[in-house]
């Protein structure tokens, strides 16, 4: 019952966090927000509200009545609209850093713009649609001294950690293999959502596809040698609506990944439950992780010994020293990013080389699949 009213109190809060002060000796960071899309309130600005060292000072969007509606709900101070209101977002010197949730296909183009322009980037996953372009970003954001960070949230959350140092404490002995999964039933993604276009940078690999590759690297602990099989059943030529891959990696560990942005209804009437879970085997036992990309909501950490059988329940909410139960991946992420801007020491991180191999990661099973890679951006930087 105790657990019941955890789980209302921690949920109802992260959706209404308390709002921060701002502190008196430290300028809080003002953040532009590029698109008024679907993803920003709950991954952005919920989370801002609750930090007191940063503030949605402005948003653009392409529509004008869009961007001053989305400003009016959030409270949100400066309003940028029209076929130009990115660049002017941009081009405004009042902001420190910009938070990039367009659609994949055009990250790559916006967060180079952004970073041209002297602003540090929190930029939504996938970070671009090639590794290529991945990796110009980050040697733009290197060479102008800037906080550029590909938003794997849930990398930031103490259950992911949690996970991480039992694997690496040696208690179940060498990973042998890992299965990591995101899906989520029909109906949820509309025909015409940016995942469904191919010139979008569309595709379940791309969008639910990228944590999966993203927790199998990290908790293996490694990267993939070689792609093994790559399924996947299609909406339209180009774009996968769910993928099953396999790969194999050093150490002689194998893994699966599997993702699918529209799991039919069993029988055709039972609705499916969404499936956030990995499972690391390992010589001497096995870690089942039941929501690693949500753990706020609800998740579970199940170790179980083989030799005794014997199975322990563990949970993460917080980490000693950081964090509240309430508080989302996500929060735990504008955490991370405000400390780098900041100059401190962020509780963690996901590097220049982690996004490029999960990007390359990503193209390889594509190329595998003879699916192939999506299109490059047309952007050339000047
Ligand atoms: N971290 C997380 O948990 C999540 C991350 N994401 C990521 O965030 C990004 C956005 O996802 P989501 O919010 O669901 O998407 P939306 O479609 O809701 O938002 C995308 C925004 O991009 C802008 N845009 C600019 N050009 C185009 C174009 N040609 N076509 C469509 N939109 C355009 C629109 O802004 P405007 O208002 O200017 O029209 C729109 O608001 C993706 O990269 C996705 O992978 C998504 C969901 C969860
Ligand atoms: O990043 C994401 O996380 C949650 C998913 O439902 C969504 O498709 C994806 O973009």
């Amino acid at each position: 019952m105790s657990s019941m009213f955890g789980l209302i109190s921690r949920v109802r809060t992260s959706l209404n966090p308390p709002e921060a002060k701002p502190l008196p000796d430290s300028k809080p960071l003002k953040f532009g927000v590029l698109g008024a899309a679907a993803i920003a309130p709950m991954a952005f600005i919920a989370p801002v509200k609750s930090h007191p060292e940063a503030v949605v000072y402005a948003v653009a969007a392409r529509s004008k009545e869009r961007a001053a509606a989305f400003a009016k709900t959030h409270g949100i101070e400066k309003v940028f609209g029209g076929s130009n209101s990115y660049q002017e977002l941009l081009d405004d010197p009042e902001i420190d850093a910009i938070y990039n949730p367009l659609p994949n296909g055009l990250h790559f183009e916006w967060t180079m713009k952004a970073l041209a322009a002297g602003k540090h980037v929190l930029l939504e996953k996938p970070s671009a649609n090639t590794a290529e372009e991945t990796r110009k970003m980050f040697e733009l954001a290197e060479n102008k001294g800037l906080v550029l960070l590909e938003a794997f949230h849930y990398r930031f959350h103490p259950l992911a950690h949690r996970v991480k140092a039992i694997v690496e404490s040696g208690e179940l002995g060498a990973v042998k293999s890992t299965s990591t999964s995101l899906s989520i039933p029909r109906g949820i993604m509309k025909a015409d959502d940016i995942r469904f276009n191919y010139s979008l940078g569309g595709g379940a690999l791309m969008d639910m596809g990228c944590y999966t590759i993203n927790a199998m690297r990290y908790f293996a602990g490694a990267d993939p040698t070689a792609v093994l099989s790559a399924e996947h059943e299609l909406v339209s030529p180009q774009i996968d609506r769910k993928t099953v891959a396999t790969f194999s990696l050093p150490g002689s560990i194998t893994s699966t990944i599997l993702c699918d942005l529209s799991v039919p209804p069993m029988l055709k009437l039972i609705p499916a439950l969404p499936i956030m879970n990995a499972v690391i085997q390992c010589e001497k036992g096995e870690i089942k992780v039941m929501n690693y990309i949500a753990p706020t909501l609800y998740h579970s950490i199940t170790v179980t010994t083989t030799a005794n059988k014997k199975s322990r329940v563990e949970k993460a909410y917080t980490f000693p020293d950081l964090g509240e139960p309430w508080w989302t991946t996500y929060r735990y992420q504008l955490e991370a990013f405000v400390n780098k801007v900041k100059g401190r020491t962020p509780h963690a991180w996901v590097t220049k080389e982690d996004s490029i191999k999960n990007m390359e990661a990503i193209e390889s099973v594509y190329a595998k699949s003879g699916l192939g890679s999506r299109p490059k951006s047309e952007y050339v930087p000047s």
